[in-house]
C-alpha cells in the first residue's frame, strides 16, 4: 500500500514511513492511495473472530510489506489485552433498534485508547528495528493526550510533548495526563484553545529544520495509523448487528473528524453503512458544512463536552481530498482559503449523494439527553455520547435500520456535567481511584510558537543526548 498527501506535493510513502512521519511535508495529510476492498464473505467471516483477530485481518492490506503479518497479529493481541471488557468494544442496547458502541473500556476510558494502544506498539516495533528515536508532539482537547501518554510512557525510543488548552479540559482529563511522571512525558498547558494547540503542532511539522532535527512524529489523527485503527470497530459492531446482510447507521460525536472519517473509510472498504451522522456540540463548523456546503471558522466556545471544542477539524482535509477526486491542487487551494479568508464553500451537489448527515446539540439538550438516557435506558452516558445520541435521533432517516451511537468516553471523565444532569456522580474505576491525590507535573506556556519550540528543544533527548 502506498500513501499520498492530500495536497499532492509530498513524497509518496509506505506504511512504516507514514506512521513515523505524521503530517506530510507539503502541509497535507497522508491517506492510502486506494481503499482495500472486503467482500460480503470477508465481512461475514468477522463474526467468528475476536476483536484482535478482526483488527489484524482488516488492517493487513494497509501495512504492505512494512510489518510481517505474524508480528502484527501479536501486536493487535497485546494492544487489546488491557481492555477491561473481553469484547474490547462491546455493544449495548438502548431501545428497540438503538445501540451504543462502548469505546471506553481501555486504560484511559476513551475511544482514543483503541488506536493509541496499537500505535504505541507500532512505534516500538518500527523504531527498535532501526535503532531510531522520535519526538512526539501532540495537541489534545483532553482525551488524545492521556491515551497517547499512557501508550508511550517509559518508552526508551520516544519523548512525548502534549499541548492542552489551559483550563479547558476536565480535571480528570488533566490529571490523567499530568500525574504520569515518567521522564519521557512532558505536559504543556497553553494559554489558548485546542485550535491554537493544534495549529502550533502543525506549524512545528511545517518547520522542516525543527521536524528533521527532532525526528518529530504525531499521535494525533493526522497520523494515518490513528484513523486506520479506528476503522475496525465500525466493522465488528456492524457485523454484530447484521452486516453485511443489512446496513447499519452510526452517529458519531465529532470534533477533529477522525472518528467519523474512519466510519467513512469502513464504508469505502465494503461495510454497508446507511447513514453517518456527524454530531457536534455548539462548536458546529462540521454541522454547518454538511447542511450548507460552507466551511467557515468561528471562535471556539467552551462546552460541557470539551473534547469536541474544536473548529478546525484536521481530518476534514482527508474527506475533501476524496470529494475532489484526490486533486491535490484543489485541496491546497481550499486550505489556503481557510487560512487567508477564514473559510470556503463547496457545491452542495458534491455532498447530496453521500452518506453523511449532521446536526449540533446545545448544552441544555446535552444535559437533558444524559438525564433521559438514564431514565429510559438505565445507562449513564458522558456529555460527548449525549451529543451523539441527541443528534442521531434527530437526523436518523429510517427507524428500521439499526442506529449505533459511538460512546466515546466514560462518564467518570466528566463527573460535573453528569452530576448536574442526573444528580449521580460517576466514580472512577479502581485503577484510577487515587487520581486526585497523585502529584502533578506540567508547565504553563503562552500561546507562542517559538516559546513552545524552545521548551521542546531544550528537553527532547534526541538533541540533549546527541
Ligand atoms: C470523548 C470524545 N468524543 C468525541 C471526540 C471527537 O472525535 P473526533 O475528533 O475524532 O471527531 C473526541 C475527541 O477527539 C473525544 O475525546
Ligand atoms: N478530541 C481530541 C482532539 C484531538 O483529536 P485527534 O483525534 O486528532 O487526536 C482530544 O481529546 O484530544
Amino acid at each position: 500500500m502506498r500513501y499520498i498527501s492530500t495536497r499532492g506535493e509530498a513524497p509518496v510513502l509506505n506504511f512504516k514511513e507514514v506512521v513515523l512521519t505524521g503530517l506530510a511535508r507539503d502541509g497535507g495529510l497522508y491517506l492510502p492511495e486506494s481503499w482495500p476492498q472486503f467482500s460480503k464473505e470477508d465481512i461475514q467471516s468477522l463474526a467468528g473472530m475476536s476483536y484482535a483477530e478482526a483488527a489484524a485481518f482488516l488492517l493487513q492490506p494497509f501495512l504492505g510489506d512494512s510489518i510481517d503479518a505474524a508480528d502484527f497479529r501479536k501486536m493487535t493481541e497485546k494492544a487489546y489485552a488491557g481492555f477491561v471488557h473481553n469484547a474490547v468494544v462491546p455493544v449495548s442496547q438502548l431501545d428497540s433498534n438503538e445501540f451504543l458502541m462502548e469505546l471506553y473500556h481501555g486504560p484511559t476510558l476513551a475511544f482514543k485508547d483503541v488506536a493509541l494502544q496499537l500505535l504505541g506498539l507500532l512505534y516500538d516495533h518500527l523504531l527498535a528495528r532501526e535503532g531510531k528515536r522520535v519526538t512526539i508532539v501532540g495537541a489534545t482537547s483532553g482525551d488524545t493526550g492521556s491515551a497517547a501518554i499512557e501508550a508511550c510512557r517509559g518508552r526508551e525510543a520516544v519523548d512525548i510533548f502534549i499541548l492542552h488548552p489551559k483550563g479547558r479540559v476536565s480535571e480528570v482529563q488533566r490529571r490523567q495526563m499530568t500525574t504520569v511522571l515518567d521522564d519521557n512525558v512532558h505536559n504543556i498547558a497553553v494559554e489558548g484553545d485546542f485550535d491554537d494547540c493544534q495549529a502550533m503542532v502543525k506549524a512545528m511539522f511545517n518547520d522542516h529544520d525543527f521536524r528533521d532535527s527532532l525526528a518529530v512524529s504525531a499521535v494525533n489523527s493526522i497520523n494515518w495509523a490513528r484513523v486506520m485503527a479506528q476503522i475496525v470497530y465500525y466493522f465488528t459492531v456492524g457485523v454484530s448487528l447484521g452486516a453485511p446482510s443489512r446496513p447499519v447507521s452510526f452517529s458519531v460525536p465529532s470534533g477533529n473528524f477522525g472518528d467519523v472519517y474512519a466510519g467513512y473509510a469502513a464504508s469505502k472498504m465494503g461495510l454497508p453503512v446507511e447513514q453517518l451522522i456527524v454530531a457536534t456540540n455548539r462548536n458546529d463548523i462540521l454541522s454547518r458544512f454538511f447542511n450548507s456546503g460552507e466551511y467557515r471558522k468561528s471562535g471556539v466556545n467552551p462546552t460541557i463536552s470539551p473534547s469536541m471544542d474544536i473548529q478546525v477539524s484536521s481530518n476534514f482535509e482527508r474527506f475533501l481530498a476524496d470529494l475532489y477526486g484526490r486533486d491535490g491542487g484543489a485541496v491546497s487551494d481550499l486550505m489556503q482559503k481557510l487560512d487567508s479568508e477564514g473559510g470556503f464553500s463547496v457545491n452542495m451537489s458534491l455532498l447530496n449523494e453521500g452518506i453523511f448527515s449532521a446536526g449540533c446539540c446545545d448544552e441544555e439538550e446535552t444535559l437533558a439527553t444524559i438525564r433521559r438516557t438514564l431514565k429510559d435506558s438505565a445507562k449513564l452516558v458522558d456529555p460527548h455520547t449525549a451529543v451523539g445520541l441527541a443528534v442521531g435521533n434527530r437526523c436518523r432517516k429510517n427507524k428500521d435500520i439499526p442506529l449505533v451511537t459511538l460512546s466515546t468516553a466514560h462518564p467518570a471523565k466528566f463527573p460535573d456535567a453528569v452530576e448536574e444532569a442526573t444528580g449521580e456522580r460517576p466514580g472512577l474505576p479502581k485503577h484510577m481511584a487515587d487520581l486526585f491525590s497523585r502529584d502533578e507535573r506540567l508547565v504553563d506556556l503562552p500561546n507562542n510558537l517559538e516559546t513552545v519550540k524552545s521548551y521542546i528543544k531544550e528537553r527532547a533527548r534526541i538533541l540533549t543526548e546527541a
